[in-house]
């Protein structure tokens, strides 16, 4: 087991959340669930922004609970990707090796094959802003991809994306998570993207993250709770 939740219990204010599971190795699991439901606070917790009340967060059998966020095995996306307008493409994703940009050669050639890998090959020298949304998103992933981190959390990276180019990104990340034995976390609010994403689902909702399940199955046959929120939709 890749990520062990165990007796998780978590609190902001009045809302509360529970989770008692394991993602196995390697896998790709999306995390659903209504608006509110605690989706982006599972996320907190394991990157590190949100202590537990109670339980732990086991990375490869090893405890990460009290481990502060930059020590943790993981690199996070989210929506707004965080990159600085005054540097580059080849810049910001050269921040994934280092902040201070005091790269060797050998390490500047790593972040070009990342560009590369991200389908930015000869854009390197542009800065975000003449960039397209979806090449800037490719910007951070090469970034996250240069990290070198086992886990990666991304919260509804690619939300402000059209449907196809959002289909494209993710295809692009399961492809790259996959060739790197990588483990993945995806929220999002569509069950296109679990169905496209992730062989796996964990729903939150009603105060407790469920353990993953398959996501084709889930969707085909939702629980209660997950029949509400997908309404005819699904
Ligand atoms: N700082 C805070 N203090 C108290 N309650 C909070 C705080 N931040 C968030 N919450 C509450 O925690 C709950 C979970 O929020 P969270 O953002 O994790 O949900 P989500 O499932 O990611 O939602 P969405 O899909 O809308 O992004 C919500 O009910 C929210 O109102």
């Amino acid at each position: 087991m890749a990520l062990r939740l165990e007796q998780l219990h978590l609190r902001l204010g009045d809302f509360t959340l529970d989770a008692d599971f394991e993602v196995p190795a390697r896998a790709r699991v999306a995390v659903i669930g209504p608006s509110g439901a605690g989706k982006s606070t599972l996320l907190a917790a394991i990157a590190g922004f949100l202590k537990p009340e109670s339980g732990r967060i086991l990375w490869e059998g090893r405890d990460i609970t009290a481990l502060p966020p930059g020590k943790r095995p993981l690199s996070i996306l989210f929506q707004d990707n965080n990159l600085f307008p005054h540097l580059t493409a080849r810049q910001n994703a050269a921040l994934g090796i280092r902040p201070s940009l005091r790269l060797s050669d050998e390490e500047w050639a790593r972040v070009d094959t990342a560009l590369a890998r991200v389908g930015l090959a000869g854009l390197g020298d542009r800065r975000p802003a003449a960039l397209s949304g979806g090449q800037q998103g490719r910007v951070a992933l090469a970034r996250m991809l240069l990290r070198r981190r086992s886990l990666m959390l991304l919260d509804e990276p690619f939300a402000a994306l059209g449907p196809a180019l959002k289909a494209d990104m993710l295809d692009l990340v399961a492809e790259i998570v996959e060739a790197e034995g990588m483990t993945a976390l995806l929220v999002s609010h569509d069950p296109e993207d679990a169905r496209r994403f992730a062989p796996l689902t964990v729903v939150v909702a009603e105060g407790r993250a469920a353990p993953p399940a398959p996501t084709e199955a889930l969707l085909g046959n939702p629980p209660p709770a997950l029949a509400a929120y997908l309404g005819n939709g699904a």
